[in-house]
This record gives C-alpha cells, structure tokens and sequence, in this order.
C-alpha cells in the first residue's frame, strides 16, 4: 500500500484517466461508494442502519462529491441522511430543503440529534487556512463530540484542516474518531500533529489500477506487507535453518539490555542465540536466559585486541550480528567495535553475518569520524531521535515531516538500511525508497524496548530476511505485539520485557490474517 503526496494523489488520478478512462466522475462513484461500505462495516455494535441519523458536511469541491455520493447509498440501505452543503449555507433534512431562516437552527438541531457526523468538506483541495465559519462549524461539531460520547465523526478521504502532505493542522481542524481515506493513504497522516487527528483509519478502493502506483517510493507497512516478508518455517527444518545470531552487549550497569535484545531474536524465530559477555557478566545471564548459549570475552583490562579476537573467533557460521545492547561507552569498546568493523568488511559477502547497531554501538559509532565508512555493506541501523542527532550531528525531531526527508537522504549518505524510531517509524533504504508505520503506541515511550526492536530485526536477518524487509517486519510486528499488551494494560505501564511473549503472537497474526490495516 503506497503513500502518496498531493501532488502524487492527482497524478494518479490523471493516468487512470489517460490510460485506462476512470474520469473523476467514475472515481468519485466509486470512492462514495467504498466510503459508505466501510462505514456499515463499522458500524458500533450497538447501531443498525436502519433509522441511523447521519450528517453529512457537504464542501464545494470533489470531496463533497464523495460525500454525496456515500450518502445516496447509506439512504438506500436505511439511514436518515441530512445533508448541510457549507458553501450555499443550505440544509436538506430527510430530503426535504429547510427555508433559509430556519437553516442555522435546524442545523444546531441536526448536529445534536445525529449519531454520525459526516466530515466531507475538505479533501485533498485546501489550499488555504479555513475560512471562520468553517471553523465556527467545526467547533461547533467538535464540541457536540465532547458532550456526546456516543457521537462519532468520520472523515471523508482526510479530516478538514489536515494538510495531507506534512501533517500540519489548521487551529480548526476537526479530530475524526474514523478517516475513510481514498485509494492511498497520505503522507500526512504519517506524521505529527495529524496523526493525532485520524482516529481508524480504513482505507476505500476507488479502482485505481495496482500498476499504477509501483513507482511510488513511500509505502505503508501493512500486515499484508509483512506477510510477504516472513521467513518460510518449512517442516523440515532445524536450529541451523533459522541461523545463528550473536550479539555483542551487555555491561555493569546496562545488563538487561543483551536479554531483552536476545530474547526477542529468539521470539522472532532465530535458531540460536549467543550473546558475548564478560565473564563477569554471566551469572546474571545464566540465570535468567536459559535458552542461550554464551561466547565469553576477556574482560576491558585485557585490552581491546584481546576482546575482539575472541568475539570474532566465535563469529564463524552465524548469520546476524547486533552490536549495540548495553555494550557502554570505552575507548577499549570503540576500539574492538573497530577491529569488528574490519573484520566483517574483509569478509566476503556470502560467509559475512549481516550487522545491525543499535543504541550504544550507535552512541560508539557517532564518536567516530567518518563511522558511515566503517560498516560493512547493507548494514541495518537502528537510531531513536537521540541516537540520530548525534549520528547526523544536528537537531531530530520527535515527528514532523522533516523525519521523512532526512531518514531518506541519510540512508542515501550513509549507506545503510536505517529505521528512524519513534511513533510512526521510518524505515529508509538507500536508494531511496521508504517505509513508514502508521502504529503507534505510547506504551512503548519506556526503557528496553528499543532493545526488543534491535533483536527483532537481527532474528529476522539470522533467517535470511533482507534487510529493509527485516527491519520492516520488525517495525511493525513490535507495534502490533504492544497493542496486545495494551488491550490487557492501557497505553501506559508496558515493560519492555512484556512484548516478548507477544512477538509470536503478532506473527501469527500476520502470517494467519491479512487485512490491509488491523481493526
Ligand atoms: N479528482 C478525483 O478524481 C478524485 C477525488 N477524490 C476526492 O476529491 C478530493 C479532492 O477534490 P478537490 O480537488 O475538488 O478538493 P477538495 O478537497 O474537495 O476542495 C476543493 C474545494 O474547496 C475549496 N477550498 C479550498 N480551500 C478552502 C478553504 N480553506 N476553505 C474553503 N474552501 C476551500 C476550493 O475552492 P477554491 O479554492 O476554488 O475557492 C474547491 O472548491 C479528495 O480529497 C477526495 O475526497 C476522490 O474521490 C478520488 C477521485
Ligand atoms: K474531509
């Protein structure tokens, strides 16, 4: 499922026109008409369409036209459709044309007597701030939803005021509880504050040909995606068909880090985990993890050569290799990262494990000149704001669109796959595509589960996963596996540690189900 801008939205449309005669009157026919189907589908439970009191916003332009359109077929299936078109100031109630001085008044009637709102006004047309008596209108809808808990509001391809190429909302935007969003869903959606506009989103098929949207370089991670970026798991496999992953973390004052990160690629399916520790670190290990199995290295007195020569003594036969995980910050650790670094990039493609850095090899790496230079090939990274700020050496934004453009033009520079966290991650290739996760969850704005991420990707890769597809994967798998952690506990009090009986879960989920988006 592509993402598309404004610009890219109309072009779409404009070839279906040329190539294969969709007119925008067909379009619209059936945008109206995948509107009003995904509307009945989810529907509350405690609603019937029959005698459903719905209020359509009507705007000038063609995403009025959808909502006209969506409201011929939700009459023909039951409903009470009325009907207030903004621009001529003009009110149908059940089909019948209210008289002009009775309009204002019956329409405060109309919005407290609905049961949905319908916001088709603006679309992807606005092309200025609104007007103030749409935002008079909107307050006014905004503030019924307030009063009314069972109000629900939708919005017709965007919510009104919502600039759908950055994310940026005019002060009357609406707050839909449902986007119906037509055809693609649109960048802006994918960013702050919009996201937070959106409410479900669902996404109508208006019958654009597929082909028309494979050059497009932004796609929206889907379950249907991940479903075709899973490993195989044929029955006649063993621990060695699902690779070896080692990983390189773990110290004093960080020890939890190595476990989740271990644990998780295990959860992902990996046949084998080895974590490098000291030999101090151990016990801690030992008795927590029992399914790994250790490469113990000489401890920090015994020098940096010491300890890389043992790591990559044992680096023989595994697949995948995560740096990073409590590892802390020395000199003697940023020396054996180096002599890693060399390792890996001496050895030839096919016998090298694919890499993944993530928070203290981050933090290592960005005290390095040049550190883009060091890694090996298709290199996965995996940096929250933070750890991007210092790699870029400039100021990260939590989640405007200026994520977007520098995650692309750093994957580019860079050279690697990189996954830009935060609520609604980043996944950018260096030739430029990109990848963006529309789930989010606030429970997971805690300690370790970036851990859980970096092991994720690196089980992925232990079983052969490409790169940008694992990282993907894993982007959207460790959202799905917090909602169902949610469901049970909120948005708040998740522990990192919580995720990891989850992960199976999740992929069951996409592996067994596959809609475009999950309810
Ligand atoms: N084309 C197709 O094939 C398909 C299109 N589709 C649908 O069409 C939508 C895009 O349609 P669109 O281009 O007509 O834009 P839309 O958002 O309805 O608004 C434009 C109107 O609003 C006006 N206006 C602008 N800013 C304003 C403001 N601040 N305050 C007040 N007025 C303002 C502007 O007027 P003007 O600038 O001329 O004064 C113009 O009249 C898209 O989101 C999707 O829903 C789908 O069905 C798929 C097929
Ligand atoms: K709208």
């Amino acid at each position: 499922m592509h993402i598309v801008t404004v610009a890219e939205m109309r072009e779409l449309e404009a070839q279906a026109d040329r190539q294969y005669g969709l007119s925008s009157p067909i379009l619209m026919e059936n945008a109206g008409k995948s509107a009003a189907d995904i509307f009945m589908a989810h529907l509350l439970p405690h609603h019937s369409m029959n005698g459903l009191e719905v209020l359509f916003l009507i705007g000038p332009g063609n995403n009025g036209g959808d909502g006209l359109v969506m409201a011929r077929h939700l009459q023909e299936a039951g409903a009470f459709i009325n009907l207030y078109y903004w621009k001529e100031q003009r009110l149908r109630i059940r089909d019948k044309d209210i008289a002009e001085p009775e309009v204002a008044k019956t329409l405060d009637e109309a919005i407290k007597s609905a049961d949905y709102i319908i916001d088709s006004l603006l679309g992807t047309g606005r092309s200025r701030p609104l007007s103030e008596d749409m935002r008079a209108l909107l307050k006014r809808v905004q503030q019924e939803r307030k009063s009314r808990a069972e109000l629900r509001i939708v919005a017709i391809d965007l919510p009104t005021g919502l600039n759908a190429d950055t994310g940026a909302v005019d002060p009357g935007a609406l707050h839909a509880d449902m986007t119906i969003t037509l055809a693609c869903p649109k960048q802006g959606f994918f960013f702050f504050p919009g996201r937070d506009y959106l409410g479900d989103v669902y996404i109508g098929d208006i019958g654009l040909p597929a082909d028309l949207e494979r050059d497009l370089p932004t796609e929206m991670l889907t379950t249907n995606l991940v479903h075709s970026l899973l490993p195989e798991r044929r029955l006649n496999s063993n621990k060695g068909t699902f690779g070896k992953v080692m990983i390189f973390g773990g110290s004093l004052p960080y020890p939890g880090s190595i476990f989740l990160a271990g644990s998780a690629a295990a959860r992902v399916g990996a046949g084998l985990i080895t974590l490098a520790v000291t030999e101090q670190m151990l016990p801690i290990y030992a008795s927590s993890l029992h399914e790994a199995t250790f490469a113990i290295l000489p401890d920090e007195q015994a020098g940096s050569f010491e300890r890389a020569k043992a790591l990559i003594a044992h680096l023989e036969g595994y697949r995948a290799l995560l740096i990073g995980p409590g590892l802390g910050q020395s000199p003697t650790t940023r020396e054996v990262i180096l002599q890693v670094l060399e390792h890996l990039r001496a050895l030839p493609e096919e016998k090298r494990p694919r890499l993944v850095v993530d928070a203290d090899g981050l933090n290592n790496l960005s005290a390095m000149e040049h550190w883009w230079t060091l890694l090996p090939e298709n290199t996965v990274i995996t940096p929250h704001p933070g750890e991007m700020g210092r790699l870029a050496a400039t100021k990260v934004s939590g989640g405007d669109i200026s994520r977007l453009d520098l995650a692309r033009e750093k994957a580019k520079e860079w050279k690697v796959i990189l996954a830009l966290k935060g609520a609604c991650t980043i996944i950018a290739h260096p030739e430029g595509q990109a990848r963006i996760n529309l789930l989010a969850n606030p429970a997971l704005a805690t300690a370790g589960t970036g851990d859980v991420l970096a092991g994720m990707v690196t089980g992925f890769l232990a079983q052969g996963v490409q790169p940008f597809d694992a990282a993907s994967a894993s982007v959207y798998l460790h959202v799905l596996a917090s909602t169902f952690v949610s469901q049970e506990l909120g948005h708040a009090g998740l522990l990192a540690s919580d995720l990891l009986p989850q992960i199976p879960k999740a992929i069951n989920r996409a592996a067994v189900n596959a809609p475009s988006y999950p309810d």
